[in-house]
């Protein structure tokens, strides 16, 4: 008897059946593209998802007995807008977390509507990747799409919508909206009003363990799965990771090492950094989180390694072994699709800083690992100012594949990194709030605290601490030095791609 947990990441959908808390019996991970159509824009294909998610779901379950799948939990990268007709059709691309079309929408919301009342109605201000901007962006762009929908969906709930034909969502997914009240846990009237759109054409909202719908007659000829099975309402990728790493006390911490990059801490109770530097957001076990959330983490990796290097991971991660801390003074900005946590600006952009004859690829590899840390530690420093105990950080996502990157976040924070060997992360989260909500467990907690699962450990070395606590105000100051020079370059990237 066993539980399934689907992670519909930004890479690709993981699919894994657990029996044991914390221990994937089984995984299966599908691929599928990402496109930038233009510059700043970042869209999938809902259709791609549904088939690789249908197609892992068959692999995954090839010889299981039927009667032993007791529930599925889904989670998911947050934020993206799904365009769902009236028949359950896609009208239109997904725009997703990290595209940054949005940029005028966000001015509306922040200086029309105004940061404050955002505040009060959701916890958190406009930011280009949030939902709301997207359907304000819809509205003026594509009228007649905007017009023929039903539903606005996030990306997990459309998968959650496949399987049932029922329209759900939980709210920690519903909290990266912008238009759900985090405080109430319930969509904002107040937002509705501002965007136009009513609540019936949003989905239903559920803790993310309550069970939301079953597997209908559709959805188990494409999957192979047995009808009837229950399906939990599942959590936006970051809290459903905490959950399969059992980060749902305050004063621990979770890094999300994935596509994006993540700081997320939970809170008792709601909370909200009253900069808007950091999310206020639901988690997934009913208590709430902040979380900063950066947006080219091991996506940088994979830019250098696969698209400038055309190189394996394992061939150039074995030669930036031998490049010391610090990479000989050479700094990486990894903001190739702009930032989110700290400097919200669309317009920043990836830079390589201090390269001299005596640089070479290993140390090019290394300020990639170590340039997306130092942006990871901005968030950390936020937390430290709002006085968040810190000690040390559980670690997921497909970076912890390099002992590397993981020594290098121990060095750099100077904490203990613990990471799982079991990579499932948000899938055996998402199969943890199956089990909850099937009843096996009373609670999140309760089902936490018999988490099985081996860790890993890196220690700091004071050493290299040394060096990155040096570097640190440097990569800080470089931004800030940039910051008027990436507007300019914007200015002249929009002009030549009117011409
Ligand atoms: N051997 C490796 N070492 C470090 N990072 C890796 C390795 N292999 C893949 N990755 C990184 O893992 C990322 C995918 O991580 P994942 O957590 O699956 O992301 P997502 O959930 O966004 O799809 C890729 O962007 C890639 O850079
Ligand atoms: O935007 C956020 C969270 O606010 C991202 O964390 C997305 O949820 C995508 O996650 P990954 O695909 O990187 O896991």
């Amino acid at each position: 008897m066993g539980y399934i947990g689907i992670d519909l990441g930004t890479s690709g959908v993981k699919l894994i059946f657990m029996k044991k808390v914390g221990v994937a019996e089984r995984q299966v991970t599908k691929e599928y593209p990402i496109h930038h159509p233009q510059a700043g824009w970042s869209e999938q294909d809902p259709e791609d998802w549904w088939q690789a998610t249908a197609e892992g779901l068959r692999e995954l379950t090839e010889g299981i007995e039927p009667a032993d799948i007791k529930a599925i939990g889904v989670s998911g990268q947050m934020h993206g807008l799904v365009v769902v007709d009236k028949k359950g059709d896609v009208l239109t691309p997904a725009i997703l977390w990290n595209d940054q079309r949005t940029d005028e929408e966000c001015e509306y919301l922040n200086e029309v509507i105004g940061r404050d009342l955002l505040t009060k109605y959701t916890g958190n201000m406009a930011l280009t990747g949030f939902t709301a901007p997207k359907i304000l962006w819809l509205k003026k762009h594509k009228p007649e799409v905007a017009e023929r929908a039903q539903f606005f969906m996030l990306p997990k709930d459309y998968i959650g919508y496949k399987l049932t034909g029922a329209c759900f969502t939980d709210v920690s997914d519903a909290s990266g909206t912008l238009y759900f009240n985090v405080k109430e846990r319930t969509w904002s009237k107040e937002m509705l009003d501002v965007l136009g759109i009513s609540e019936s054409m949003l989905p239903t909202v559920h803790e993310s363990y309550e069970i939301a719908g079953t597997v209908n007659e559709q959805a188990a000829v494409e999957t192979g799965l047995p009808t009837g099975v229950k399906v939990a309402a599942g959590a936006g990728d970051n809290a459903a990771g905490a959950v399969g790493s059992a980060i749902i006390d305050e004063g621990t911490t979770l890094v999300s090492l994935g596509t994006s990059g993540v700081v997320f801490s939970p809170q008792e109770h709601y909370a909200v950094d009253k900069g808007n530097r950091l999310h206020s957001f639901c988690d997934a076990s009913g208590k709430w989180h902040i979380m900063g959330v950066m947006l080219s983490a091991a996506a940088s990796l994979k830019w250098w390694v696969e698209d400038v290097q055309h190189g394996n991971f394992d061939a150039l991660l074995a030669e930036a072994e031998g490049a010391p801390a610090g990479s000989k003074g050479l700094y990486f900005l990894p903001y190739l699709s702009g930032e989110r946590t700290p400097h919200n600006d669309p317009n920043a952009r990836g830079t390589f800083a201090g390269l001299s004859p005596l640089h070479t690829r290993a140390d090019m590899t290394r300020a990639v690992l170590e340039g997306v840390i130092f942006a990871l530690f901005e968030s950390v420093d936020i937390l430290k100012q709002l006085h968040i105990p810190f000690s040390q950080v559980k670690v997921i996502g497909g970076g912890t594949k390099s002992p590397l990157w993981m020594q290098i976040l121990a060095d750099l924070f100077n904490v203990r990194v613990i990471t799982a060997h079991d990579p499932g992360g948000p899938a055996i989260g998402a199969a943890i709030l199956a089990a909850v909500g099937d009843g096996a467990y009373q609670s999140v907690q309760e089902a936490c605290g018999t988490m099985d699962s081996t860790d890993v450990i890196y220690e700091p070395k004071e050493s290299n601490h040394a060096i990155y606590s040096r570097m640190y105000p440097l990569f800080q100051k470089l931004y800030v030095s940039l910051k008027d020079v990436f507007n300019e370059m914007q200015a002249i990237e929009g002009k030549s791609e009117e011409r």
